[in-house]
């Protein structure tokens, strides 16, 4: 082996370590990504260790219907992680093919425990180098009881299209501070106006490192996540509430719009966030570490959002690790939650007054359905239809009167998102 491709073995390594992380539960793969073992990798280590996880994870399915046809049975977990990061290195990543296989070898060589399978992974890899690249089939990019819901709430060809999606790897989309800078804004990263006002890029790298990101003219936010805030139609000089803030992409866009903005979070250190990216962008808000539900303060505000925590199974695209570690036993769970935030936030909306609900989640329990039992439950509330091209809402995502954002929407993708927006009638 070359010295290069020896190099590469601790980022290989860690790709195995992030990957079992992010299978084994929510959230497990940031924890893998912010340990201090990952954190004294070499820069360069740790970024290709994150592409070939983030590579694995968009074509596990696919990964793992190829493994099936090549192993008569189960191998230990850690082969198994070996197999796929060694097969996303010989299809996915820009990795010569002999260094994706020795790279793996050679890791599995290295422990006590995966050594007696040293041949077998190396059989298997030069088995699939001898296939070729394998198509992906949308039925199989999804855990299948994620499918089967989309397929119930969707309709099977529409499941599918969203399914599609996993295997596309997401460009980068801003939001721009002012509006009437986003033409300029896209010329700075060679990028592209999208409809509401949203601009992306296929760049790459370090966005700290991008034009205008020290003036803080943008910050970066999917064009899903951008549109629900943009509901609320802020006038300059009203007063905003986000119950659920960090760490901020929709805080911004109600600070940038001229609202005076409260931003509430449970967590005091994703509140460290909000803050960050507030004095970046040169803007201001009240920001308070409490709990929504509970949250003691009597103001009633103009434009109430709640971007309530969920299963987030919109944003596989940028987390395809959400598909992954969701289990169906979160949804239930995080209804019950989002349920209360809602009537928190409601409480908190002024008469004639504006609230708009969202989550970032493809499940119709945690859209829908919450809006459909809000709106019998509090007669003081009726809905405001969004209209199509409102906020920049594709024609598809409306028809039902709330947006229902899937991620075949947009061209090249986008984050799904449900939002609805009401107002207070007393
Ligand atoms: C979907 S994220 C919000 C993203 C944010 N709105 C943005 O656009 O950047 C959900 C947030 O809700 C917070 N959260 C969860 N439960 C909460 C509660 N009971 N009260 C307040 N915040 C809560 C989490 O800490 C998390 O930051």
């Amino acid at each position: 082996m070359t010295e290069i491709e020896q190099a590469g073995l601790p980022a290989r390594e860690a790709a195995v370590t992030y990957l079992e992380a992010a299978l084994a539960r929510r959230a497990g793969l940031d924890e893998a990504f912010s340990a201090p073992a990952s954190q004294r990798l070499d820069p360069r280590e740790r970024a290709f260790a994150r592409a070939l996880t983030m590579a694995t994870l968009r074509r596990l399915g696919t990964i793992d219907r190829a493994l099936g046809g090549k192993l008569n049975r189960e191998p230990p977990e850690r082969v198994r992680s070996l197999l796929r990061i060694g097969m996303a290195q010989l299809f996915w990543l820009d990795v010569p093919d002999h260094a994706a296989v020795s790279t793996i070898v050679a890791l599995t060589d290295r422990s006590k425990a995966t050594r007696p399978f040293k041949g077998l992974v190396n059989a298997v890899l030069r088995g699939l180098l001898r296939d070729g690249p394998p198509a992906d089939d949308p039925e199989t990019l999804a855990p299948p009881w994620l499918l089967a819901r989309w397929q119930a709430a969707y309709g099977a060809e529409t499941a599918r299209a969203v399914a599609a999606v996993i295997a596309q790897e997401p460009a980068t989309d801003l939001s721009v501070k002012a509006a009437d800078d986003a033409d300029a804004v896209a010329v700075l990263v060679e990028g592209q106006v999208l409809p509401g006002g949203s601009v992306r890029t296929a760049r790459r790298g370090d966005v700290a490192e991008w034009p205008a990101f020290e003036e803080g003219r943008w910050w970066v936010q999917d064009a899903g996540a951008a549109l629900p805030a943009r509901l609320l139609d802020i006038k300059p000089g009203e007063i905003a509430l986000d119950l659920c803030a960090a760490p901020g992409g929709k805080t911004l866009q109600l600070a940038a719009a001229g609202a005076a903005t409260v931003a509430v979070d449970r967590s005091a250190e994703r509140l460290k966030r909000v803050r960050e990216n507030l004095a970046r962008i040169g803007l201001e808000a009240e920001t308070v570490a409490a709990d929504g539900i509970l949250w003691d303060d009597t103001r009633k505000f103009d434009a109430v959002l709640l971007d309530a925590p969920c299963s987030a199974t919109g944003t596989f695209r940028r987390h395809p690790d959400v598909l992954w570690a969701a289990s169906p036993a979160d949804i239930p769970k995080l209804a019950a939650v989002q349920r209360r935030l809602l009537d928190s936030a409601a409480d908190r909306v002024k008469p004639k007054g504006r609230l708009v609900y969202c989550v970032c989640s493809l499940e119709p329990e945690e859209g829908e359905a919450q809006i459909r039992a809000f709106l019998q439950r509090r007669p003081d509330f009726d809905l405001v239809p969004i209209e199509a091209g409102e906020g920049g809402a594709p024609e598809a995502s409306t028809a039902d009167g709330w947006l229902r954002l899937l991620p075949q929407h947009v061209d090249g993708g986008v984050d799904g998102f449900f939002a609805a927006r009401m107002v207070r009638r007393f």
